[in-house]
C-alpha cells in the first residue's frame, strides 16, 4: 500500500476511492478497521469510519487505530478525509482527528482542503462556500446532526484544535507548487501545524497535490487526493491495473435517508416515476412503522425500483429531534435502515442505492460487507461500488448533497440491469 486513507464516514470514503480509482491508483475501500491484511495489489486503502458524528474522543480512537493499520500495510502517506462542507461541530471531530494523527505521525505541518470544484465547494481566503454561496447560507446551516453555521474554515476548526491554524492564501495558490511548499514550510516554522489552504479549481489541487508530495499527513474532501497519484506515478510506483467491479442482475431499491436540499429534490424526481414509501420519525419509534412493514410494501413493487425515504424538510426535521432527541431520531431511522437493507438483500435484492453518509454506513455496517472494489462514477464524487462479503451486492453510497436531479435512475443503469 502506498496511500493510507482514513475516511470518517462512509459516501465520503467512496468520494474519496473514486478520485484515487480515476487517477489510476489500484484502490479499495475497507468497511473500518480490518482484521486481516490487505490485499498486495492494493496501492491506495480507504478505510471508511462512521466517525464523523460520534464523541471526539471514539473518533480518535477509531481513527488511530485506522492509522496503525495503515502503516501497518506500508502506507508511506496517511489522508484524513472529511467532508467537503466541513461536517463538524464545535467539539469535533476534525480537530481532535487531525490532532492526534499530527501527534502520531510526527508531521511538521498538514493541509486543511475541504474543497471540490466539481460539486462547487470552493475556498477563498479560508472561506468556504458550496455553488457560490458561503457555507453558512448553502443549505448546511440546517443539517441535522452537523449544522455549519460559520463559513470560515481558520475559525470553525480553531474551537476544535489544540493546534495553531494557518493559512496559504489564493494568490500563493495560484503561484504554484513550488509557493506552497515554500508558504507550508513557513506555517510549520512558525509552528502552524494546521494550514487551511484557499483553492477554487482542479488545477489548484493538482499544484497543491505536487507540493505535498512528501507530506506525512494530509486532511481535506476528496478533491485534495486529485493531485496525488501523479506522485506516485512519477516514481514509477503504480502498477496500472484496473478495477476487479462488475455488474449484477437483478432487482433493484432505493433508500435515503438524507435531508439535504439536494437529496429532498431527487427524492421527488424519483418517486414521480417509481413508488415511493416515506418514513416518519414518530412512526418508527413508535412501532407503527417497522422494517418488516416496508419490506413487504417494497417487495410487492420490487419490478419498478421502488424507494424508501425518511427525507424531510428542515422544519419536520427539527420538530421529530425536539419531541424525541436528536440521537434517539438519527439511531432510529438509521436502525430501521440497516435492517431493512439486511431483509432486502437476503431476499435477493441485488441492486442498492441508499442516500446520506450517516444512512450509508448504518447499511453497510449492517450488512457485513468487509470491502468494496469501486467501478464508474455515476455522478462526481459517487462510484458504483461491488461489495465483498456474505451479502455482495452492488451498491451506490451517494453524500448528500451530491448528484444530478436523475441521480437515482442513473446509479441503478451503472449497478446493472434486471
Ligand atoms: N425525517 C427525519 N427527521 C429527523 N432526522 C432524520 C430524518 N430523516 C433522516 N434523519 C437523520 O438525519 C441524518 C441524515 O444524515 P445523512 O448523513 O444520512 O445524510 P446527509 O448528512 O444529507 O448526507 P452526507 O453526510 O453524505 O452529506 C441521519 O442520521 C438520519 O437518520
Ligand atoms: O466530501 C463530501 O462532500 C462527501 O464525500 C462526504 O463526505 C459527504 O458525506
Amino acid at each position: 500500500m502506498l496511500l493510507g486513507c482514513i475516511a470518517d464516514d462512509f459516501t465520503g470514503a467512496s468520494d474519496l476511492a473514486n478520485t484515487l480509482a480515476k487517477g489510476g491508483m489500484a484502490t479499495m475501500q475497507f468497511v473500518g478497521v480490518p482484521q486481516t491484511k490487505a490485499p498486495a495489489e492494493c496501492e491506495a486503502g480507504v478505510v471508511a469510519l462512521k466517525s464523523r458524528t460520534v464523541a471526539p474522543a471514539d473518533a480518535v480512537a477509531q481513527s488511530l487505530a485506522a492509522c496503525e493499520w495503515l502503516l501497518a500495510q506500508g502506507a508511506k502517506q496517511i489522508l484524513f478525509k472529511y467532508c467537503s462542507t466541513f461536517d463538524s461541530t464545535k467539539e469535533g471531530n476534525i480537530g481532535p482527528v487531525a490532532d492526534a494523527l499530527i501527534k502520531r505521525l510526527g508531521a511538521d505541518v498538514a493541509v486543511v482542503c475541504p474543497v471540490f470544484p466539481a460539486t462547487g465547494r470552493t475556498l477563498f481566503n479560508g472561506h468556504l462556500f458550496v455553488n457560490g454561496r458561503l457555507l453558512n447560507e448553502s443549505g448546511m446551516q440546517n443539517h441535522p446532526l452537523t449544522p455549519m453555521t460559520d463559513p470560515d474554515i481558520r475559525r470553525w476548526l480553531g474551537y476544535q484544535t489544540k493546534t495553531e491554524v494557518g493559512l496559504v492564501p489564493f494568490a500563493t495558490v495560484r503561484a504554484g507548487a513550488d509557493a506552497i511548499g515554500k508558504a507550508l514550510s513557513a506555517e510549520a516554522a512558525a509552528g502552524r501545524c494546521l494550514a487551511v489552504v484557499d483553492a477554487v479549481g482542479d488545477e489548484d489541487l493538482h499544484a497543491i497535490g505536487a507540493a505535498i508530495s512528501g507530506a506525512k499527513l494530509i486532511t481535506g474532501g476528496s478533491g485534495i487526493a486529485l493531485g496525488l497519484p501523479e506522485n506516485f506515478r512519477r516514481q514509477g510506483l503504480l502498477s496500472g491495473r484496473g478495477t476487479s467491479f462488475t455488474q449484477a442482475k437483478g432487482a433493484a431499491a432505493v433508500l435515503s435517508g438524507s435531508c439535504s436540499v439536494q437529496s429532498r429534490a431527487q427524492v421527488k424526481a424519483y418517486t414521480a416515476k417509481h413508488p415511493g414509501l416515506v418514513v416518519m420519525p414518530d412512526d418508527v419509534i413508535s412501532g407503527a412503522m417497522t422494517p418488516q412493514i416496508a419490506f413487504d410494501h417494497v417487495i410487492g413493487r420490487i419490478a419498478l425500483a421502488p424507494m424508501v425515504y425518511s427525507s424531510a424538510d428542515p422544519d419536520d426535521v427539527r420538530a421529530a429531534q425536539e419531541r424525541h432527541g436528536k440521537e434517539e431520531v438519527a439511531e432510529a431511522i438509521e436502525g430501521f435502515f440497516g435492517e431493512l437493507a439486511i431483509m432486502l438483500a437476503d431476499a435477493g435484492v441485488s441492486r442498492l442505492v441508499v442516500g446520506g453518509g450517516e444512512t450509508s454506513g448504518a447499511v453497510v455496517t449492517a450488512l457485513e460487507v468487509d470491502r468494496f472494489h469501486i467501478g464508474p462514477e455515476i455522478d462526481p464524487g459517487v462510484p458504483a461500488l461491488a461489495a465483498q462479503g456474505p451479502r455482495p451486492v452492488r451498491l451506490a453510497l451517494k453524500s448528500g448533497n451530491f448528484g444530478a436531479l436523475d441521480f437515482y435512475d442513473k446509479a441503478l443503469a451503472a449497478l446493472g440491469a434486471p
